[in-house]
């Protein structure tokens, strides 16, 4: 399997001694001492509005790398991969909710669902029918069979779209899901009911949660609510601040 594997690893997730800047203008700077989430486990992410949680989830995912320190997710430090290897990795391993979806506008909601398990062999491999599995999702996050194999993405609306995107997440049982604020787009009987489906999925694959959002009235569904501001050291130095 992939290089750095450690075999079965207690923490879903591990960070440790982790720095990270973005570069160019801004001077945002994060510090992870120790975040640690246990397999299984089903964490509510909390924090302010810029504070950090999407850049954090981005580490998590290996689609940004820290300057020092070390992410590991199921055992395996993603720095030890090389890009192309992580973003196997993060295919096989990782289903990920991004906050501006990120879906293929011209392919249709069905062709978005089902991209992953095309670049995730072991993931593929755990659905029998992934047509059939698809609609079994987007029909538990109430949308219409027609809609989701007949429209183009770009045709639906931003709710509709959280839940295609959710769907893409969730198809093939990833190890760890992540999702940086699934349910904003989502009126409140919707997200009812994509906390359930994601819910029920994360425990019937024995998944691990990690879940961003500012609505602290979703937490009391998961095991445990991290506050960003515990667990991350951030600072900002003003424009033209030396050092
Ligand atoms: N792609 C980027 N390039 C440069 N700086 C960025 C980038 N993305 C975020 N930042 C900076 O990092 C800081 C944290 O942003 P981030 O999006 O991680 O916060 P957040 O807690 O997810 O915010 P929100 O809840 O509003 O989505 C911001 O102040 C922003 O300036």
């Amino acid at each position: 399997m992939a290089g750095g594997t450690s075999g079965q690893a207690e923490q879903a997730i591990r960070l440790r001694d982790l720095q990270f800047s973005w570069s160019g203008r801004t001077s945002f700077r994060m510090e992870v001492p120790d975040l640690r989430v246990a397999r299984g486990e089903k964490v509510f992410l909390l924090g302010e509005s810029g504070s950090g949680k999407s850049t954090l989830l981005s580490l998590i995912c290996g689609i940004n790398a820290p300057q020092r320190g070390t992410v590991e997710v199921d055992g395996t430090a993603l720095g030890s991969l090389s890009a192309a290897a992580r973003d196997r990795f993060r295919a096989e391993r990782i289903g990920v909710i991004f906050q501006m979806f990120n879906l293929l506008p011209y392919a249709s909601p069905l062709e978005n669902i089902l991209l992953p398990l095309s670049f995730a062999k072991a993931r593929r491999a755990r659905v029998a029918d992934p047509r059939a599995e698809a609609l079994r999702l987007t029909a538990g996050l109430g949308l219409e069979a027609d809609l989701v194999c007949g429209a183009r993405a770009s045709e639906l609306s931003i709710g509709q779209q959280q839940r295609v995107a959710a769907a893409r997440a969730l198809i093939g049982g990833p190890a760890l899901i992540v999702a940086d604020e699934p349910t904003s787009a989502l009126d409140a009987a919707r997200q009812g009911d994509f906390l359930d489906l994601l819910m029920q999925q994360t425990e019937a694959e024995g998944a691990t949660l990690l879940m961003v959002s500012h609505d602290a009235r979703l937490a009391e569904r998961f095991d445990r609510v991290m506050d960003l501001s515990q667990v991350v050291l951030t600072s900002r130095e003003g424009p033209g601040a030396g050092g």
